[in-house]
């Protein structure tokens, strides 16, 4: 069984403030992109889970979250046949694109099908908040409004049609500690995300990307100024918004024709500002 684990961008990302339990309250617009990762998922004659990773600095024991999803499923269902699973990484790691989260996503998936435990998308959103934040998400894909830690989703209809270029810097940015240093009394202008959803529904890209935002910007972009200068020359290239996607590094570019999406990729990767540079187009729930 083969699944695509696909990439997000927050269109929109704002942050309300701590919880007691450490999590922030959010409330994001995300964005499913044409880029994914690969899982492949085989039953195997003896018990246990086994995985394998192109990558070699991404874990392949029980701390990868692809591990972690589908022993949270097989114990649940008390599964004694065991499953071999292995992971083809494109997804940018530690790049605010959610690729973690989505490889576990396809893993909940995937050990639902294969095993035919019938759970519901739902049903399997409800476990997939243990794995992470945005692992609901993950299993939704689409655009989606996200609320509470970023489980609580909303569906919205698909953007009109555009093209994402992204941008990986090569530097990594700890989610967490992105989160720590937040400084939740300067953290500059907010999205209007409630604007941003009636574009959406109005089906207007352009007001829509005079909205965006994402509070993280600031001290991310302070550490690491590269990433404005990835921001600019998107800009400068015909890019109608440029923007860091989640905590970051990576940027993406939201254009309105493919040609000069193109055209801003080959400047980008000749500027060597970004490590990964990418150019795609937004996934709906019916492509
Ligand atoms: C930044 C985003 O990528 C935007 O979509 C997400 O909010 C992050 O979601 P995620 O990576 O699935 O997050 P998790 O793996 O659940 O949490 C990683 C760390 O981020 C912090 N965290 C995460 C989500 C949230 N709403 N508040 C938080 O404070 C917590 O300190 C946590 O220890
Ligand atoms: N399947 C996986 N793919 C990549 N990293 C993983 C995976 N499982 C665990 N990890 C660990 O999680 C860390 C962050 O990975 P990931 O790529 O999911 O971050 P991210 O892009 O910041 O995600 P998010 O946008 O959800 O915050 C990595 O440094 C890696 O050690």
């Amino acid at each position: 069984m083969r699944l695509r684990a696909m990439a997000k961008i927050n269109l929109g990302l704002d942050i309300l403030g701590k919880r007691d339990d450490g999590y922030h309250e959010v409330r994001m617009l995300m964005q499913t992109i044409q880029m994914y990762d690969l899982l492949d998922i085989r039953r195997k004659s003896s018990p246990g889970i086994t995985l394998t990773t192109n990558l070699l600095y991404v874990p392949s024991d029980e701390r990868n979250l692809v591990y972690k999803a589908a022993k949270l499923l097989m114990d649940e269902f008390d599964i004694q046949e065991g499953i071999s699973m292995k992971l083809t990484k494109s997804i940018p790691v530690a790049a605010g694109m959610a690729g973690g989260s989505s490889d576990a996503a396809a893993a909940f998936v995937g050990v639902n099908k294969m095993f035919h435990l019938g759970l519901s998308e739902q049903e399997l959103m409800e476990r997939a908040v243990q794995i992470g934040a945005d692992v609901p998400y993950c299993i939704m894909r689409g655009t989606a409004l996200a609320e509470g830690i970023g489980e609580k989703l909303t569906r919205l209809p698909q953007l009109p049609k555009c093209y994402i270029l992204v941008g990986k810097p090569a530097v990594n940015v700890s989610t967490k500690l992105a989160y720590e240093n937040l400084d939740l009394q300067n953290m500059g202008a907010h999205p209007d995300i409630d604007g941003m959803i009636s574009d959406i529904e109005n089906g207007d890209l352009y007001t829509m990307v005079s909205r965006m935002g994402n509070v993280f910007e600031p001290g991310i972009i302070g550490k690491y100024p590269v990433i404005q200068e990835i921001k600019d020359l998107m800009e400068a290239h015909g890019a109608l918004k440029a923007m860091m996607s989640g905590s970051g590094p990576t940027v993406f570019g939201i254009f309105d024709d493919k040609n000069k999406m193109k055209a801003a990729a080959r400047v980008l990767r000749s500027s060597h500002l970004a490590k990964t540079v990418f150019a795609t187009e937004v996934f709906n729930r019916k492509d």
